[in-house]
């Protein structure tokens, strides 16, 4: 049996990407029945029945599953956030980055746009966030800056890029591989942000190993499944403090003697990041009201 990867499902057909080549597979009729689902990611054994289709006998493993879209086996995301136009929402960014932890994914934090700021403002970003223990990288993809360092980190993995509109996706995945079949879109003028203009989700692969994953509408900004006694958990330099608390339950909020607060208050925690966490909180509650 030869092994491959799903890299697109449409009308029951699956296309395997199996060295260089795709492979039109079917999937053999036992898997046909019961709760089942083969996505995009998943990888398989399959044998040859045509030249270039093949049946589908066995489906590895999940090493993991990301919901929102749903894909197989993703090892990263890499956020991407333009230094300006559109300008970078800390916020936001904060947002992106709890949803990532929350995703189990491994994060690189991408800067953007760098040729249009100045270098010590994006010297400050990149520094912000490092100190927190992420991987930062800063590129200008529309010049080529960076993108060496970038595709380093994808070489072999499946990535998946996420980010605000106009943040410049498309810009870098085509500076990596022109052609990857992504469009980029102008950002508008008028309100400073860019039109969602990537459809298809499937796997994209690069040349020298590796897949993205082309994301329609990859909004990656819910908190619909978390639950507020475990945000801490997505916030890197809060969950080791959260221990020292005097009570075992604190969520850091209004409690006494809150160890998070105290490091608040003494520049231990960037007092942006707290709020973040508030804010996201605060929202995780507002959505359980919902219910
Ligand atoms: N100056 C500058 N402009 C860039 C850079 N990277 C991308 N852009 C521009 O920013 C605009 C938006 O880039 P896209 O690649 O379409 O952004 P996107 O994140 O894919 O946007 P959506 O498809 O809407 O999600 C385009 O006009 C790009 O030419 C850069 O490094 N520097
Ligand atoms: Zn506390």
């Amino acid at each position: 049996m030869l092994n491959g990867i799903v890299v697109k499902a449409y009308n029951s057909y699956y296309y395997i990407q199996s060295g260089s080549k795709i492979v039109t597979c079917n999937l053999r009729g036992r898997f046909k029945k019961g709760r089942f689902s083969l996505i995009v990611g998943d990888e398989v054994a399959y044998t040859l029945t045509g030249p270039e289709e093949g049946i589908i006998e066995e489906i590895l493993p999940r090493r993991s599953m990301l919901k929102r879209p749903m894909v197989a086996n993703v090892d990263q995301v890499v956020l991407t956030f333009a230094a300006v136009n559109p300008d970078i929402s800390l916020s936001l960014v904060d947002r992106f980055l709890v949803i990532a932890e929350f995703s189990e994914l491994e994060i690189i934090l991408c800067i953007n746009k760098i040729d249009l700021t100045d270098a010590e403002v994006v010297a400050e970003l990149v520094e912000r966030y490092q100190q927190i223990g992420y991987k930062v990288l800063s590129i200008a993809a529309k010049l080529g800056t960076g993108i060496e360092q970038l595709y380093a980190q994808l070489h072999d993995k499946i990535s998946v890029f996420a980010g605000p509109s106009g943040a410049g996706k498309s810009t870098i995945l085509n500076a990596i591989q022109p052609g990857l079949g992504l469009t980029t879109g102008e950002v508008s003028q008028k309100i400073g942000r860019g039109k969602h203009t990537t459809r298809f989700a499937e796997l994209l692969p690069f040349e020298g190993g590796g897949f993205v994953v082309d994301t329609p509408g990859f909004s990656f900004t819910e908190f619909k499944d978390m639950e507020e006694a475990h945000l801490m958990d997505y916030f890197p330099e809060i969950s080791p403090i959260a221990p020292k608390c005097k009570f075992s339950t604190c969520i850091h909020y209004k409690e006494p003697q809150c160890a998070v607060k105290k490091a608040v208050a003494e520049g231990f925690i960037h007092a942006d990041r707290y709020q973040s966490y508030l804010d996201i909180l605060n929202e995780i509650r507002e959505n359980k009201k919902g219910y």
